[in-house]
Parts: structure tokens; sequence; C-alpha cells
């Protein structure tokens, strides 16, 4: 393979055309960012200035460099705005073949989390990649950047851009809102986490019809849009066993979310990074690094199969460069063992027949927003477990509820995956099929979450912490890929206890066939953590 010399890296997706050369470390920057007159930004008219700023851009991040040291141009291909990304792929199939040295195609995402990991030294983070299009909890996992958590409608400098705009304040709205937050008191403001997921638009939506003074909005916006960030970085980071976080993407570069995700790491014991500002938000270092990372991996691509992919998802990358990990040793949310376990949100300890669960705080939340989740989500817990019992599922009994504390039944007997019969997995997928008829996703399914009762040999169903009202296919869907895969590392012959539990599955819910078929699907996407 040639030893590649320098790279020059385009990045065009979306605000920002910016170019870069990368030798050993960053050569050149040279950027030109588009800033829309009025509104947000207009797909075609970015494009048009990306157009016009290119050879400007190019010829200035060039100076004082040999175009033949040049031996790789790379690309940002997607994820990005369709006209962006035509713009800088017509320019970049264009230089590699008049320098006549190979074309690399960046995936964007992928660049914002190299540029961090080469910056900060940092080497298997968890990444909460947050900007204005994407919010994603990323980690790398069997050759790619899986996406662990991610948001279901849209980004959350999106969301912070568009409530800005509604104020009349102009465009980019995110570093506005963050002058404003320091100069008010959070109002409370909806919180949507789902799993491992997130939403931004109910949020906005409030933020945007709510009348307190712009600086208390502005302070509640952040505290929970950023909490719910931070939320699931913990989440994954607790899942995944890893012990660093790096921060990416434009949102990082306020000062409350980088405050927030810190104190959390410094709960959990572990290491927090971020870029530097320029490296944080769009630039062409990211693409020309990554592009040289690429090249040395022999991940070069055709004039012909260069075309642009304005959904281009981290996980589509086939990542050569780094080791593989293999899988991960699989974690539950909650990890019970002897009686005492930490997980991400709870601690659970036993005092003779009881189990107490109790919620924890969090530093890294506003004291309101804090009380308000803990007692909100003790409640709605205490709440699936009652009406999961009233619809046939056997679960602990509930003693006593407090403001973050439940006292419920101790369950003895056996956790499922240390008695994995076919008679109990066919119980299991009994009640599980029973939870979904009655409308309730359980959030964690794993074989430790199953207890064999000890005394009737029935299976009981604990841990409701991210359990959530849903009838969707899809959502009952992961709930059982998530058993399946916690099965499938545990037993040898799963393939048995699986169709025991379809069995089950199918014998106590009429809509069993549909979610099964939906259960193949998710496997396929390969998507989620488990
Ligand atoms: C596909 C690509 O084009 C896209 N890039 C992108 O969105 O640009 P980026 O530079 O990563 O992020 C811009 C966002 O970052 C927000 N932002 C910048 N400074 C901020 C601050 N101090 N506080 C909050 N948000 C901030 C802006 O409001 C804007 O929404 C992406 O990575 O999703
Ligand atoms: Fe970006």
């Amino acid at each position: 393979m040639p030893e590649p010399g320098l790279i020059l890296g385009i990045e065009g997706t979306a605000w920002n055309l910016s170019a870069a050369i990368f030798g050993e470390d960053v050569l050149s920057l040279h950027s030109k960012p588009y800033s829309p007159p009025t509104g947000g930004i207009h797909p075609r008219e970015a494009a048009q200035h990306h157009a016009s700023a290119l050879k400007d851009v190019i010829s200035k991040v060039l100076e004082g460099h040999n175009p033949a040291d040049i031996s790789g141009i790379a690309f940002s291909q997607g994820p990005g705005l369709g006209p962006c990304l035509r713009t800088v792929g017509t320019a970049a199939r264009a230089l590699s073949l008049s320098l006549g040295v190979p074309l690399i195609g960046v995936n964007h995402c992928v660049a914002h989390v190299e540029i961090g990991r080469w910056q900060c030294g940092c080497d298997d983070p968890i990444v909460l990649y947050a900007s204005g299009a994407n919010t994603q909890v990323l980690g790398f996992l069997k050759s790619r950047y899986r996406i662990f958590g991610e948001t279901l409608d849209i980004g959350l400098g999106n969301a912070l851009d568009k409530f800005a705009r509604s104020k009349g304040l102009p465009h980019p709205g995110g570093p506005l809102i963050e002058k404003y937050a320091l100069e008010g008191s959070p109002v409370d403001l909806p919180y949507t986490v789902k799993g491992m997921d997130l939403a931004f638009s109910g949020l906005m939506s409030a933020a945007k019809s709510c009348n307190a003074p712009i600086e208390d909005v502005c302070a509640g916006f952040q505290e929970s849009a950023f909490a719910m960030c931070v939320e699931v970085t913990e989440r994954a980071l607790a899942h995944a066993g890893k012990n660093e976080v790096l921060l990416v993407g434009g949102v990082g570069a306020n000062t409350r979310l980088r405050e927030m995700l810190k104190s959390m790491c410094e709960e959990r014991g572990a290491e927090f990074f971020v870029p530097e500002r320029r490296y944080i938000g769009d630039n062409g270092a990211m693409i020309a690094l990554t592009g040289k990372i690429m090249l040395e991996a022999g991940q070069t691509v055709s004039v012909r199969d260069s075309a642009v992919n304005p959904s281009f998802r981290s996980d589509e990358v086939e990542v050569l460069w780094r080791k593989d990990t293999g899988d991960l040793p699989y974690r539950s949310a909650n990890m019970l063992s002897d009686g005492f376990a930490r997980g991400a949100e709870a601690l659970v300890s036993e005092r003779g027949d009881y189990v107490i669960k109790k919620r924890l705080s969090k530093r890294y939340r506003s004291p309101s927003l804090d009380q308000r989740l803990i007692s909100e989500r003790t409640k709605a817990e205490a709440r699936l477990i009652s009406l999961s019992r009233r619809s046939g599922v056997p679960t602990p009994v509930i003693y006593d509820i407090t403001h973050d504390s439940i006292v419920m039944e101790k369950i003895n007997g056996l956790m499922l995956k240390q008695s994995l019969t076919v008679e109990d997995v066919m119980d299991a997928g009994r009640i599980v099929g029973r939870l979904h008829n009655a409308g309730i996703i359980h959030g964690d399914l794993t074989t430790s979450n199953i207890i064999v009762r000890e005394y009737d040999g029935r299976c009981v169903l604990i841990d409701f912490g991210l359990a959530f009202i849903s009838s969707e296919i899809e959502s009952r869907g992961v709930d059982l890929h998530v058993f399946f895969q916690t099965l499938e590392s545990t037993a040898p012959d799963h393939n048995e206890l699986r169709d025991a539990f379809c069995t089950g599955y199918k014998e106590s819910f009429a809509e069993a066939a549909e979610v099964l078929e939906r259960v193949e699907e998710i496997r396929l996407r390969g998507r989620y953590l488990h």
C-alpha cells in the first residue's frame, strides 16, 4: 500500500464549507460558513454558497503546499443536505481525477467521532454526538460505530434553532440560547426519553408557547434537553461497560452541556473528553483526518461508486481501521446481584423479605428537574407493576411507595438465566404475551429480570424501571429482541428455548405472529445494544 502523504478533506454537508490538509497533524484549515439572511438553512441556497466559495476555500487551504504531495481527496459523502452534498462531491471527484489520486468517501458522523478521538487521545468512548441534524449516542462494537440511542424526531441543534427563530432570534440559535440561559432560572418543560431514544419536538413546541421570560425558557429548554442526552449517554455507558465519554457535534460547544456530562462522568468514575471548539462543529479537518485513516486502511471509493447519500448512517460504515472489540458482555440496566445493585438509575437493596428500590439523585440535573423525574418515575414504575399484576402477569407485591422509593415483595427463586428449561421459558413467553396484551412494554426484558419463583415454579417479572405503555409493534418487537439476545448469550440450545418462548407468547397474545415477524426485521437492522 502506498505511504499516504497529505490528504485534502472537504466538508460541506450543511452550513459550513470547509477544507483542510492533514499530514501528521492538521496543516491548514479554511472555512466559509453560510449564514441564511433570514430563517433557517435553505438547502439550495447553501449549495449555491458552497459552489461559489469552493475555489477560494480550496486555494487558500492549498497555499504553501505542493499539489503533487496530495495523495488522496476525502469528502463528506453524507449524511447531510442533498444539494450541498452533491456540490462538494462533484468538486472532490474533479480534484481526484485531475490530481490522479484516490477518492475517499467519508461518513460525516464517523468523522465527528474520529477527530474527537484523535484530538482528545481517548480510545474507546461512548460518544454523544449532538449537532443540528443529528443527536445520537454511539459506541464502537463489532467493527462498526453502533447507534445505541438517537432522536426519534429532530436533532437537538435543530430544535434549539427553531425555538430561537420563533422568538425572533437569528440563526443559529444555540449560542444565543446559551447566553440567555445564563441569566434565567429554568422553567419546567417536557422531558422525553424512551428507552435509549430521545425526542425533542414536544419540548420545542412547549418552549415556543411558553410565556415566561425568555431567559427562563432558554434555561428550562437547556436543562430538559441536555439532561435527556446525558441520561441516555449514562445508560449506554453502564450497558456497554466502557469508561470514556466523548462529546462531539456543534451543540457540544455549549458549556452547560459539558458541565452536565462531566458531572455524570465523575459520578460514574468515567473520563470525559471534548475536542477544541474549532473541531467540535462541522469542519474540514475531521474529513481530512478520517480520509487519511481510511486511506491507510485501504478504504477508498471509485468515482462510479461515489454517489452521495443524504441519509448515510454511521453503522453502515465498516470500520477497518480499529481493532474489533467483539461482542459486549451483556449487562442489564440494573445489575441485581447478591442483594445489592447500582444501575444507571437506581439502587436496589434487600432487607429480609423486602426489596427496596431507590432512585438516585443526579448531580448533573437541576434540583427541580431531578426531583420531578425521580418522583414521576417512581410513581410510574409502581403503577406499571400493579397494572401488570392486574393483567395476570406475576410481579412483586408493592408494600409501600415514597417520593423516591418502592418497597416490594422479595421474590425467592432463581433468575431465568439460571433455570433455562423449556417449561420455564415457555411460561416466560406466556407472561410476556399477557404483558404486551395489556399494552405494557417491559423495556429491559432480560433473562435476569424474570425470576422462577421457588414455591410454585411460576415466572415472575421484575424491574419495571424502563417500562412504558405502548401498543406499537416496534416496541413489542424490541422487547422480544432484547430477550432473545440475552437468551443467545446465555444458552447453547437457544433455538429450542426460543421456540418454547414463542409457543407461550402465541398462547397468550393474539398479535404474536406480527410481533415475531418484526423481531426478525429488528435483528437484521442490528441497531440495538443488546
Ligand atoms: C449532517 C451535518 O451537516 C450536521 N452538522 C451540523 O448540524 O452542524 P454542527 O456544526 O455539528 O452543529 C450546528 C448546531 O450546533 C448548535 N450550536 C452551536 N453552538 C452552540 C452552543 N453554544 N449551544 C448550543 N448549541 C450550539 C447550532 O445552534 C446548530 O444547531 C450534523 O452533524 O448533523
Ligand atoms: Fe456535523
